[in-house]
C-alpha cells in the first residue's frame, strides 16, 4: 500500500511543511490537506495540486497525520478525527505546550503519537526541529518522522520533558532574531544611514556570523571577542547591552516562553 500524509490546520506552519515535502520530491497524490475554509483550499489547491479534503476524510485515508492547528483548536480537532483514527496510524502534533499524553488520552488505543517542535526556517529549508516519541511510539515511527521533518532542515531527538524549552528557544527563536534584526536596522537609519543600506549591512551580518557559527564550531564567546578589539567600538557597544541588561532579558523572554507552552497544555 502506498503511504499517504495528511496535514491537518494549513496556516503558516502547516503550508511550511506541506511546501518542503513538495520540494523534497514528495509526490503531491500522496499528501492531503485538511483545511476547513473554501478560499483557502483552493488556493491551496491551486499551488501545491494538493488534495484538499475535510479533515475526516483526510485522517481517514491517511498513515500519518500532522496535526499543526493551534494547541487551542486540538481537542476540536481530535474530537472530530478519533472515530476514524485506525490502529497503527501516526499523529504527529506540531502544536506548542500540546503532551503527547493529552493526544493519546483522546484517540483510540494503538494510535501512535509524535510531538515535534519546527520553526519557521522550515521555509527554506533550514528549520530547526526537535522530536519526542510517546508511549506508543515505535522507532519506526520516530525514524518516519525524521524523514518527514528533515525535508525542512535539521531533526534532532529529545525527551519530551525538555519540549517546553525547546519551544522557547528554537521554536520561537526567529521572531527573536527577527527582532534584533528590525532594532538593528532602526538605530542605522538613526545613525544616518538609508534604510536600504542598513537592512542589506544587516542581513549580511546575520547571515555571516550564522554561517561563522555553523562552519567553524567556536563558541560564540569566543567569536564575540575576535570582534571586540581592546577600547574599541564593540566594546563601548557591548558596555550598554549589558547596562540596559539585555541579556537578562533574553532569560526572562525564553522563561515566559516555556511557561506559556506549559500553560497551553492546560487549555489557557
Ligand atoms: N508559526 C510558528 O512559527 C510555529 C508554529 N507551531 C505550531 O504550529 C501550529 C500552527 O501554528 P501556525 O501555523 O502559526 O498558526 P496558524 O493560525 O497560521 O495556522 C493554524 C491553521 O489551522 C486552521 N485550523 C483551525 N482549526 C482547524 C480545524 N479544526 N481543522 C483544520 N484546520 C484548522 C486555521 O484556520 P483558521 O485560520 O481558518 O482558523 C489555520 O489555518 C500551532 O500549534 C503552533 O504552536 C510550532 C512551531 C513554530
Ligand atoms: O508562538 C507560538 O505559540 C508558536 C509556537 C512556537 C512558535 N510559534
Amino acid at each position: 500500500m502506498t503511504s499517504q500524509t495528511a496535514i491537518l490546520g494549513a496556516g503558516v506552519m502547516g503550508e511550511a511543511l506541506l511546501s518542503g515535502l513538495v520540494r523534497a520530491g514528495r509526490r503531491v497524490d500522496r499528501l492531503m490537506v485538511g483545511e476547513k475554509r473554501p478560499e483557502r483550499a483552493h488556493e491551496l489547491e491551486e499551488r501545491y495540486g494538493v488534495a484538499v479534503l475535510d479533515n475526516r476524510s483526510a485522517a481517514a485515508k491517511a498513515d500519518t497525520i500532522a496535526l499543526v492547528v493551534k494547541p487551542q483548536d486540538m481537542a476540536d480537532l481530535l474530537e472530530e478525527i478519533a472515530p476514524v483514527l485506525r490502529p497503527g496510524v501516526l499523529l504527529v502534533s506540531l502544536a506548542a505546550g500540546i503532551t503527547t499524553a493529552y493526544i493519546e488520552s483522546r484517540v483510540p488505543e494503538g494510535v501512535a503519537v509524535v510531538r515535534v517542535m519546527p520553526n519557521t526556517p522550515a521555509l527554506v529549508d533550514e528549520g530547526m526541529t526537535a522530536i519526542s516519541p510517546g508511549s506508543h511510539s515505535s522507532e519506526a515511527d520516530l525514524a518516519e518522522v525524521e524523514t518527514l521533518m528533515s525535508s525542512v532542515g535539521k531533526v534532532l531527538r529529545i525527551p519530551e520533558r525538555q519540549q517546553d524549552a525547546v519551544t522557547a528557544i528554537s521554536g520561537s527563536g526567529p521572531a527573536y532574531i527577527f527582532f534584533v534584526v528590525e532594532s538593528m536596522i532602526e538605530a542605522g537609519v538613526h545613525l544616518g544611514l538609508p534604510r536600504a543600506t542598513a537592512t542589506d549591512l544587516v542581513i549580511q551580518t546575520l547571515v555571516g556570523s550564522g554561517k561563522m557559527l555553523r562552519e567553524t564550531g567556536t563558541h560564540p564567546t569566543v567569536l564575540r571577542e575576535q570582534v571586540t578589539s581592546p577600547g574599541g567600538t564593540t566594546a563601548s557597544a557591548l558596555r550598554e547591552l549589558e547596562v540596559h541588561k539585555v541579556r537578562a532579558a533574553f532569560l526572562a523572554a525564553m522563561e515566559a516562553a516555556r511557561d506559556r507552552s506549559r500553560a497551553l497544555a492546560q487549555g489557557s
